[in-house]
C-alpha cells in the first residue's frame, strides 16, 4: 500500500485528532505528542505526519505535499482552498459569531468589524446588505470592541467564557465549525484506495460516538 503524508494541526485540534485516530485503531509513535519533530513517521502504518500550523494544512493539502489533512471549517471557509472535503470528524466544535459591547448599534457612519476571519465576515455582511470596514487582527479579538476600535467582532465561540470574562455579548451567530478531514485532489486520484481505506478506518470509528 502507497505511503500517506497527513498534515495534522498543532494546538487545539491535535490532541481530539490523536485521540480519534488512536481509537479508531491506528499505530502512532509516542514522539508525535511529546517532542518537537515537525515530521513524524508511524512506519507501522506506512503514514508520515507533519505537524503543521492549523490555517496552513490547507496550503499543504493544496500543494500537495500532504496527501490528507485535518482543517477546522473555519479555515477552510475563509480560504476557498483547492482540496475536497472528505469527512465531518465533529471534534473541535465551535461557532462563528458576531460580538460587542452589550446594548450598542453599529456606528452608522463608519461600522468597523475585528476579525481574523476577514472573507467569512465580508460576506456575512454583504448578506446584509451592510458596508462595514474589516481591521484584521491575528488573536484576542475581543480586545477591538473594549479598546474602541471596533463595534463588532467576528470570532469563535465555544464556551463563550471569552466573551463573558470580557464582557462582551454575542449578536448573530454566523456558522457552526467542527473538523473536516481534507484530501489533495490529485492524490485522491492516483491513491484512491488507500485513502478510501482510511477514511473508512476512521469513519468506522466515527459512527460508534
Ligand atoms: N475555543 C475553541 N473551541 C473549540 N475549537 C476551537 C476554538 N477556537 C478555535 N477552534 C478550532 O480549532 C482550530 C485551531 O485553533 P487554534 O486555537 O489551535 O489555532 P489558531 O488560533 O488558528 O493558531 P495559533 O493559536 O497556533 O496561532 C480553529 O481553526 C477552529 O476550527
Ligand atoms: O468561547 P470560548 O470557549 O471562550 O472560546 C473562544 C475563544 O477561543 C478562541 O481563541 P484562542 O484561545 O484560540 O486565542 P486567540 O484569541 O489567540 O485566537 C477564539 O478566538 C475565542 O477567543
Amino acid at each position: 500500500m502507497n505511503e500517506l503524508t497527513i498534515a495534522m494541526p498543532k494546538g487545539r485540534i491535535f490532541e481530539e485528532a490523536y485521540e480519534l485516530f488512536v481509537e479508531a485503531g491506528f499505530d502512532l509513535p509516542k514522539e508525535i505528542n511529546d517532542s518537537r519533530k515537525l515530521i513524524v513517521e508511524a512506519p507501522e502504518e506506512r503514514i508520515q505526519f507533519i505537524l503543521a500550523k492549523p490555517m496552513d494544512v490547507p496550503v499543504y493539502v493544496e500543494h500537495g505535499v500532504a496527501d490528507i489533512g485535518i482543517a477546522g471549517k473555519d479555515v477552510l471557509l475563509e480560504q476557498l482552498r483547492d482540496v475536497h472535503e472528505l469527512l465531518d470528524l465533529h471534534i473541535s466544535n465551535c461557532y462563528i459569531a458576531t460580538a460587542g459591547l452589550p446594548n450598542t448599534m453599529m456606528n452608522e457612519i463608519a461600522p468597523r468589524v475585528a476579525t481574523k476571519y476577514p472573507t467569512i465576515a465580508t460576506n456575512f455582511y454583504k448578506e446584509k446588505g451592510e458596508q462595514v470596514e474589516i481591521i484584521e487582527l491575528n488573536g484576542s479579538i475581543e480586545l477591538a470592541p473594549m479598546i474602541g476600535l471596533a463595534d463588532r467582532i467576528v470570532d469563535i465561540v465555544s464556551t463563550g467564557q471569552t466573551l463573558k470574562e470580557n464582557g462582551l455579548v454575542e449578536y448573530e451567530k454566523i456558522v457552526d465549525i467542527s473538523s473536516r478531514l481534507i484530501v489533495n485532489p490529485v492524490s485522491y486520484r492516483v491513491k484512491s484506495e488507500r485513502i478510501r481505506a482510511f477514511v473508512a478506518q476512521l469513519k468506522n470509528e466515527l459512527i460508534k460516538r
